[in-house]
């Protein structure tokens, strides 16, 4: 209790950030995300050492990850969507319709997209990632380096979001 006492506030950080400053909720995350830690090392509870209970039925083992991926303002991604649309060349259109199309018939699919520098990826992938949440359907953004991740829509790096080693 005296180490967690000592680096709660580190801990939590990102859960403070993720949940948009929610002191109580952060702290539960990383609870709960430790427990699941030990859980998965073939531990017990937290309370059989000492710490404080998480209450994971709101996080449930599936995470913070689904929570936050399922918790979208779906009336902004809306609007996001619905302007970029309108924004977008026939050739941008033509890759977000198909690539939109493919992932809400579940069909699988690999797209591999490829331009020069300044010719709208980013913000064609902006678009997709707002039309696919506007629809309240989860998709996951990542990328190979932070610095990248962080011009996606809640992006994150492909090494934490899919625990590559
Ligand atoms: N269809 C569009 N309508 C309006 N603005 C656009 C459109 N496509 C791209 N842009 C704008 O053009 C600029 C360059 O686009 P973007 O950053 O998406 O290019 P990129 O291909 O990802 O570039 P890089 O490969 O250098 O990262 C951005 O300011 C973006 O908002």
């Amino acid at each position: 209790m005296d180490l967690w006492t000592k680096h709660c506030l580190c801990m939590c950080e990102d859960f403070l950030t993720r949940l948009s400053g929610n002191e109580s909720g952060a702290e539960n995350a990383a609870l709960v995300e430790i427990e699941n830690m030990v859980m998965d090392m073939g531990g017990s509870m937290l309370t059989q050492y000492g710490l404080p209970e998480p209450q994971q039925e709101h996080f449930e083992r599936i995470g913070i990850d689904y929570k936050r991926e399922t918790s979208y303002d779906i009336e902004k991604e809306r609007h996001i969507s619905n302007q970029n649309r309108n924004l977008l060349n026939e050739e941008q259109r033509i890759v977000h319709d198909s690539f939109v199309e493919s992932a809400l018939s579940a069909t699988s699919g690999i797209f591999f997209l490829d331009a020069p520098g300044g010719c709208g990826k980013t913000f064609l992938i902006q678009t997709i990632l707002a039309t696919i949440r506007s629809q309240n359907k989860i998709v996951i953004a990542t990328a190979s380096s932070g610095l990248a991740a962080t011009l996606l829509s809640a992006g994150r790096t492909i090494h934490s979001t899919f625990k590559v080693p």
